[in-house]
């Protein structure tokens, strides 16, 4: 049977019960498929995060990564646990300011961020700018020209360190799109560059390695690249940065093979690294930023699908439906992700069979779990699948007119909806009739 995470249990029913909520109950009240996310669950591994460090290196401020999972009220919920925020674009800036989250506690990040995106974010306050390449450094420079405001800015680096995960989400390696690269010394032509301008006070380092990763020996070797590059600043050119954010991307347990280290542990890894570096180069020590997103809100969520149709192939294979697939989950179908999941409505009941979950979208490879033990199963029994909070909804779409589906958030027997399930209204709400596209160009003729 697969394992319980967070607050998982199970009731006299032999239902899965999460935070306190009977998962077969929030079906019949909020439909399916539905994401359920355990609070608790993810307010623990928030403060996981900061206890480890206030205990050993308080000078650190962990940033919640929301391209993970952003709503409304995932970033009041994580404002609440007093961490910062990593927004990637616009619109995540835009969603968290909506929410109501500090300004001065947002890094913008992202590889192409444009001249709007970078001015809409100054405007409001968003002063703290993850730099990624010289295309942006000199958007900044002359968007500064024309305000008030000094920015306070970190520069990514490539720290050429190849984290063992899937190809497609490895960032740190030298042929990557994400960031300076120290071999050719791109990267302290930036800092002299960053320097240069009054406007901007680059005050330290970034490197982010990749998502999905087991080994704290890549985030000590990139520490090293770091700080020698710290060194390097200061010897060659007198300046002390003063923050070192070594990114995101510790892994989460999605199957029962997969032991991620656990988050004081990671962290002890990583502060241990920073103390003896900084001593060897005789650096004062950095501030720390860490910015996880998978291992905050990952093993929180549940998805709640209902069995359809069975498709039996004897001797081959079971192919049993769920009511949503790839766009609510691309992961399987983009990185062959795995994911373990159990009937929520027969817990306690035996495996009898191996059935394989496919989504109902019209691609073959729209399969959420190849080869699932499973008991008896019928129509409108209830499947959920685990560990499903992190780039499940943030990635989501409306492939093959499917609407998204709702969330709630639960904790001590309450669930609080917190998104709403789209309409097919929705799904048609950016649609122009041939009618309404000919008042346009009329308009621009
Ligand atoms: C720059 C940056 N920071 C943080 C993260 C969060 O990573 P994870 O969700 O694996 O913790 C990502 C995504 O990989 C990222 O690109
Ligand atoms: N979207 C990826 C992770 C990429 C993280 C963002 N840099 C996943 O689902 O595993």
């Amino acid at each position: 049977m697969a394992a319980f995470h967070g607050t998982m249990s199970v009731n006299e029913e032999g239902h899965l019960v999460i935070g306190g909520c009977d998962t077969v109950e929030l079906t019949k009240k909020f439909g399916t498929p539905l994401y359920v996310l355990d609070e608790q669950e993810i307010r623990k591994r928030c403060r996981a995060y900061k206890e480890a460090f206030k205990k050993r290196y308080p000078n650190a401020d962990v940033l919640y990564a929301s391209k993970a999972f952003i709503s409304l009220a995932m970033c009041q919920l994580v404002d609440q646990e007093g961490l910062g925020l990593d927004v990637v674009s616009g619109g995540e800036v835009y969603i968290a300011l909506q929410a109501g989250f500090p300004a001065d506690k947002i890094y913008v990040h992202g590889n192409n961020k444009s001249k709007d995106e970078l001015s809409i974010a100054i405007d409001a306050g968003v002063k703290k700018i993850v730099v990624d390449n010289f295309y942006e450094l000199d958007l900044l420079a002359e968007l500064l020209q024309h305000k008030e405001e000094q920015v306070e800015i970190l520069l990514r680096i490539t720290p050429e360190v190849e984290a063992s995960t899937h190809d497609y989400i490895q960032t740190g390696q030298q042929d990557s799109k994400f960031g300076f690269s120290l071999t050719d010394g791109g990267a302290l032509t930036a800092v002299k560059k960053a320097m240069q301008n009054q406007r901007i006070n680059l005050k330290g380092i970034h490197c982010h390695i990749g998502s999905q990763i087991f080994e704290p020996g890549s985030y000590q070797a990139t520490a090293e690249v770091a700080l020698m590059f710290f060194k390097q600043v200061k010897e060659e050119l007198g300046l002390v940065l003063d923050v070192l954010n070594l990114g995101g991307g510790l892994g989460i347990q999605y199957t029962a093979d997969q032991q991620p280290p656990d988050i004081d542990a990671f962290v002890e890894a990583i502060t241990n690294t920073v103390i003896s570096k900084a001593n060897e180069y005789k650096l004062p020590l950095p501030k720390i930023i860490l910015e996880p997103g998978r291992s905050i809100v990952g093993e929180a969520g549940t998805t709640l699908y209902t069995l359809g149709s069975c498709k039996e192939i004897p001797q081959i294979r079971t192919y049993v439906a769920v009511d949503g697939g790839m766009p609510n989950n691309p992961r399987p179908a983009l990185y062959d992700a795995e994911y373990e999941a159990m009937i929520a409505n027969k817990v306690n009941q035996e495996p009898t069979s191996q059935v394989t979950i496919a989504g109902k979208c019209c691609e073959s490879g729209d399969i959420l779990i190849w080869d699932l033990p499973v008991p008896d199963v019928e129509s409108g029994d209830i499947l959920a699948v685990f560990c499903t909070g992190a780039y499940t909804y943030s990635m989501s779409s409306n492939y093959n007119g499917l609407p998204r589906p709702a969330m709630v958030l639960v904790n001590s027997g309450n669930a609080k909806l917190i998104i709403q399930r789209e309409t097919y209204k929705d799904v048609i709400k950016n649609d122009l009739r041939l009618e309404e596209y000919q008042v346009f160009t009329e308009h621009w003729s």
